[in-house]
């Protein structure tokens, strides 16, 4: 096995409640045996370990028990894993996943992030005329008023788009309280994370809003099992880094639609490697909702060529054998 260091800069930074993003570093992963095969393990501090942690694990990963290791390490090997045997099926990695019918593309929605109004309202048009289904406004970082006031004037000027927020843990119970009952009369789809991940109960809480509740940070702290006991959100946010790999990811989905959760597929700003990994999660999904993986657009530079374009507001899915078609880091030199 081999580890390729490499470093993505971020077109602008992504401002979260949690902090700006503004460079994605990680490694790329092949691997010789059993089959030839290509990952990504791109760690975010908050969300995964970090870069060193993740360098020494996948140092000492080779021939190593898969489940030992942290989540962005064993996402790079387990994809590795999951891209050789793909190609040894003869199969796109979607359909080695079971998926039984070729699935051109998925419904993806535009990440507009923590812009102020007039430039959010700008880039919710434009993601609007360019067909994207979806938008998703980072809330949490300005006081809740001035939150509001952009999300109305949003939705003022598109008054169709299905609107998503994602406050990253940043409201109090009370903030969270105030903004859903503001939020109900404005059609918000969901809003990611209102609560610190900690509160589960004050997740399931926010569930009598018309607006829904959606679980991000929550579910790595607590994990699945916890999240649906506590009937905490009716839709996951599903990172396939942050869980420890796109095998995880699926296997939280099925698990989230089966108790009536709505699974939707999105990166942690990943390299296109992970995000076409996610891609092919998202459409082992029948009749998945818009899922989060327009984020390529968010990297100023990226492994080229691009494995999942998005048009049209839709992401490609790959249809080579296994994850991209990249067998090697080399593929990427
Ligand atoms: O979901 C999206 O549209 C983009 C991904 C995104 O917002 C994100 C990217 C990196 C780290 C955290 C998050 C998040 O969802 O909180
Ligand atoms: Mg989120």
């Amino acid at each position: 096995m081999n580890a390729d260091y490499f470093s993505l800069p971020l077109a602008e930074p992504l401002a979260t409640a949690a902090g700006d993003i503004t460079e994605r570093e990680g490694f790329l992963v092949g691997i010789d045996a059993p089959a030839p095969g290509l990952g990504e393990a791109c760690p975010l501090p908050g969300w995964t370990e970090s870069l060193d942690e993740c360098r020494a694990a996948l140092e000492s990963a080779d021939g190593g028990e898969l489940d030992t290791l942290p989540p962005a390490a064993r996402h790079g090997v387990s994809l590795a894993l999951l891209d050789g045997a793909a190609r040894d099926a003869g199969l796109p990695l979607y359909r080695h996943f079971g998926r039984d019918e070729r699935v051109e593309s998925v419904p993806v929605n535009a990440t507009v992030g923590d812009a102020a109004t007039e430039t959010a309202v700008e880039r919710v048009r434009d993601s609007v005329d360019a067909g994207f289904p979806a938008v998703k406004l980072k809330v949490g970082a300005r006081p809740l008023g001035t939150d509001l006031d952009r999300v109305r004037a949003v939705r003022d000027a598109c008054p169709d788009v299905e609107l998503r927020l994602d406050a990253n843990g940043a409201w109090t119970r009370a903030e969270a309280a105030e903004a859903f009952a503001a939020l109900d009369a404005l059609d918000v789809a969901y809003v990611e994370q209102p609560l610190p991940a900690g509160d589960l109960a004050g997740h399931a809480d926010l569930r009598r809003h018309e607006t829904g509740v959606a679980l991000d940070e929550g579910l790595y702290e607590h994990g699945v099992d916890a999240a649906l006991d506590a009937g905490a959100a009716d839709t996951w946010i599903l990172k396939p880094m942050a869980m420890g790999g796109p095998d995880v990811a699926l296997e939280a989905a099925v698990l989230a639609r089966g108790a009536g959760i709505d699974p939707v597929v999105t990166t942690t700003i990943d390299g296109a490697v992970a995000r076409a990994a996610a891609v092919h999660v998202a459409a082992a999904l029948p009749g998945v909702r818009a899922c989060g993986l327009a984020t390529g657009d968010l990297l100023a530079a990226d492994f080229d060529p691009d494995p999942a374009p998005v048009e049209s507001g839709r992401a490609r899915v790959p249809q080579k054998e296994g994850n991209t078609g990249a067998t090697s880091p080399a593929d990427y030199a």
